[in-house]
């Protein structure tokens, strides 16, 4: 633990980087299985706010892991430690005016709520990609659930590691009720929350 340290104020703050960008900071962290559409998400809505003039940056669980928690790996503590670094990142985003899309499976309700309460009421928003194992297992982009099976991979999320929903997630995609699946009509689900609660202006 550090001792003797004192927090240094700057006279440009949140406010004033939000007026210059036209927006508020915040963080839309997906959570979801692996293959449930996370990164695809991600990336369509980062397209999507840029088009509009809005400057997001991603954090992917996969991405973050080759640099900063390149150390970590898929052991409870680990995963604890790789969405507590990744939500700390996002606050910082956050302050610094970006709207933050974190894309990490984050399968620990307690990990989940932790980063929640670093953040003012709202400026955290959850997004639960609820799409089952099967149709996950299925798709198998990289091959992981495969090996898992074969017990190449120990401790894989939805397969011998648990994924802990919650009951309070601002969003859940696909929305119960309509036909849209596809990421870019997703990604619109979400503008149009950020629209409605005022993110997309200062
Ligand atoms: N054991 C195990 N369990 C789950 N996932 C695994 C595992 N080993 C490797 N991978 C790959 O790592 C990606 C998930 O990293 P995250 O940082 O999002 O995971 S976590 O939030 O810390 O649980 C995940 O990426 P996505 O498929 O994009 O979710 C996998 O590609
Ligand atoms: N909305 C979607 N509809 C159909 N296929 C999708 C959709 N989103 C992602 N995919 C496909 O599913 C697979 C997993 O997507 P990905 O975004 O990598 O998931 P995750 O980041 O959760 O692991 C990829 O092959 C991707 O092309």
């Amino acid at each position: 633990m550090a001792t003797n340290i004192v927090w240094h104020k700057s006279s440009v703050g949140k406010l004033h980087r939000q007026e210059l960008l036209q927006q508020k900071g915040c963080v839309i962290w997906f959570t979801g299985l692996s293959g449930s559409g996370k990164s695809t998400l991600a990336y369509a809505l980062c397209q999507a706010l840029y088009s509009r003039g809005k400057l997001t940056y991603v954090l992917d669980g996969d991405n973050v892991r080759h640099g900063l928690n390149r150390n970590l790996a898929f052991k409870v503590e680990d995963r604890a430690e790789n969405i507590r670094r990744i939500g700390e990142v996002a606050k910082l985003f956050a302050d610094a005016g970006i709207i933050c899309i974190a894309s990490v499976i984050s399968p620990y309700r307690k990990d989940r709520d932790a980063c929640c309460a670093l953040f003012p009421e709202g400026d955290f928003i959850k997004v639960f990609m609820d799409v089952p194992l099967q149709i996950c297992e299925a798709k198998d982009p990289k091959g992981l659930y495969n090996f898992a099976r074969a017990g190449k991979i120990k401790g894989f999320t939805g397969v011998d590691d648990p994924y802990e929903p919650s009951l309070n997630f601002e969003i859940v995609l696909p929305e119960k009720g309509n036909n849209i699946t596809s990421p870019y009509e997703m990604a619109e689900t979400v503008i149009s929350y950020l629209e409605e609660k005022g993110y997309l202006r200062a």
